[in-house]
């Protein structure tokens, strides 16, 4: 698609939509390098993707069934339920030795080949071309600036969560000053500590909201969760899934195939085949991922009649908030009741304190990864971390930002970021960040649209509460948008929907001030310490 700037002097043109289809449509990526340089950053990245894809670790234990386990579902059960802080700590390990450890030594010629391309594409750098598509020149500054802003809120959480986990395992295991330790939080990345509301929400006697349990008994199978999530979207009035997306789907793990599970949908721009590939168990997590998939195909759906180079998100973090925004009115216990999957709702302080708390071990919890994923990318496609400190670059951010650290001693033998699939997978991940900033901005315009919000009068109707489902206004607000796909830079279709222009944590800070008020109350109460220090070094040499 490459068109010779030569032949279409395109940035001379008056028409600003013509302009503009040249200008995406010039934009060469990777098949700008010279062939067998192309060829080998490919294989490169598939050869990174299949080790992720294929690797399995020995079960825990010195049973001589010497089983293996995969990542879905074995290990995200054990994260799910164990709390033997054993068998997290060597989950944790064994997944960094198959994965990250075998892939260290393709990375250094990924970067290269990676920067080497993004230079043919007149970008200083690979982090340069990656953020290209957000439109402003001072970017990275604005999501430091977004992450400070909410900064505060998530040093609370991560004060309540470390003081329940220590109450759990003790003072072995956890201190109540320092970083906490990676294994105990539910997640292989502890990128989101969700599966930790059981035990650690504000009101334990309050019944929790999962409907896992109520999905088991009502026998909801991987295509029944994906139905019921397209009946959410067809009830805003937008687009049903098209035939073959039921008939091409890969909706369950096949037995015996080897496959990549990382969800993911995908476009055959060709109007009509849509797909999504997702091993799906029957859970709420994977109910509300199969939210966030079915968000990428409706984006797809509404904007497939545009010229093809327009149809793209807004900006990368667009595609990734549209299934996010439906699923903040999913979780509502309103709407989990509504569709019979909460056995009944109590609409009192504690309750919501809890549904606060549990939304926050996903959002809240999520951002400083979602911001370090390529803030440790960046400085390694800019040189600033070099190969031989990959892994002590890695953990400082990790201790600085997310406030944990690793169970065990990490060197420069291992490479933990190889651990999680979009590093191997050539993903960028800054998407998942700004999402989870505009996805509130968006969920507060469609309330606003719902009549379930009153920007005005904004503690009346709660916006943690609402639920747009069945609202043909919302549904047609955000259609507009999406109809628009990238054929206007972002803000305008930002303005669109929001009345403003820009990313903005306020919407998110506003949704959560109720459990962050109560979080500050609660950690004054048991006088805990905000923040991490320790004295342990965190950055050790090959051996
Ligand atoms: O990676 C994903 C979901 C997978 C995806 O839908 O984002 C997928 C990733 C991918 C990209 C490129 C190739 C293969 C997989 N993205 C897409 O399928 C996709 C499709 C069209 C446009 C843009 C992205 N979620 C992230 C974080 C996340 C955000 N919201 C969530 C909700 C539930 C669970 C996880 C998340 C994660 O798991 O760390
Ligand atoms: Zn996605």
């Amino acid at each position: 698609m490459w068109v010779e700037t030569v032949k279409y002097p395109w940035s001379t043109y008056k028409d600003p939509d013509i302009k503009r289809q040249f200008k995406l449509m010039s934009v060469l990526g990777t098949d700008a390098l010279p062939e067998d340089k192309l060829k080998k950053l490919d294989e490169i990245v598939s050869a990174m993707e299949s080790l992720y894809g294929r690797a399995t670790i020995p079960e825990y234990g010195d049973n001589n069934l010497n089983r293996t386990l995969s990542l879905e579902p074995d290990i995200n059960d054990i994260l799910d339920k164990s709390t033997d802080v054993n068998e997290l700590k060597h989950v944790w390990v064994q997944w960094r030795e198959a994965t990250g450890k075998k892939i260290r030594p393709m990375y250094a010629e990924y970067v290269k080949l990676s920067n080497e391309a993004a230079r043919l594409n007149n970008y200083t750098d690979n982090a340069e071309f990656w953020i290209r598509g957000y439109d402003v020149d001072d970017f990275r500054p604005r999501m430091e600036h977004l992450w400070n802003q909410i900064k505060p809120l998530y040093l609370q959480i991560h004060a309540y969560v470390r003081r329940k986990l220590w109450e759990l395992y003790g003072s072995s295991v956890i201190t109540r000053r320092g970083p906490i330790p990676a294994h105990l939080l539910g997640d292989m990345w502890a990128q989101s500590w969700e599966r930790l509301d059981d035990f650690t929400r504000p009101y334990p006697t309050i019944d929790d909201v999962n409907p896992t349990s109520a999905m088991i008994n009502q026998n909801y199978t991987p295509k029944k969760m994906f139905k019921v999530a397209e009946e959410f979207f067809t009830s805003l009035n937008l687009s049903a899934m098209p035939q073959t997306f039921w008939e091409k789907s890969i909706l369950e793990k096949p037995n015996g195939r080897d496959l990549v599970c990382h969800a993911s949908a995908w476009d055959f721009y060709d109007s009509n085949d849509f797909r999504i590939k997702q091993c799906t168990s029957v859970n709420f997590m994977d109910f509300i991922t199969a939210h966030h998939e079915m968000g990428h195909i409706q984006y797809f759906l509404q904007y497939k009649d545009l010229p093809f180079i327009y149809r793209d998100g807004a900006n990368e973090g667009f595609h990734e908030a549209i299934g996010d925004t439906i699923a903040l009115s999913v979780s509502t216990p309103k709407h989990l009741h509504k569709i019979g999957l909460l056995p009944k709702t109590s609409r009192t302080y504690e309750a919501d304190i809890n549904y606060l708390y549990k939304i926050g071990l996903d959002k809240v919890v999520f951002l400083p990864f979602g911001y370090l994923m390529d803030l440790w990318r960046w400085n390694v496609f800019k040189g600033l971390t070099t190969e031989d400190q990959y892994n002590c670059d890695w953990w400082k951010l990790k201790y600085s930002y997310q406030g944990i650290e690793p169970p065990v001693t990490r060197t420069e033998n291992d490479f933990d970021p190889g651990s999680k699939y979009h590093i191997v997978g050539n993903v960028p991940y800054i998407r998942y960040f700004v999402s989870y900033i505009v996805q509130f901005q968006f969920h507060q315009a469609l309330c606003e649209k719902a009549d379930q919000f009153d920007p005005k009068n904004p503690t009346s109707k709660p916006l943690h509460e609402c639920d747009i489902y069945q609202s043909k206004n919302a549904g047609n607000a955000f259609k507009d948008m999406l109809k628009l796909g990238s054929s206007k830079p972002w803000f305008d279709a930002m303005e669109l929907l929001t009345g403003q222009r820009e990313m903005d944590a306020r919407p998110l800070l506003n949704y959560f001030n109720p459990l962050y008020e109560w979080l500050k109350n609660e950690n004054k109460r048991t006088g805990e310490h905000l923040g991490w220090e320790t004295n342990k070094k965190i950055c050790f040499k090959k051996d």
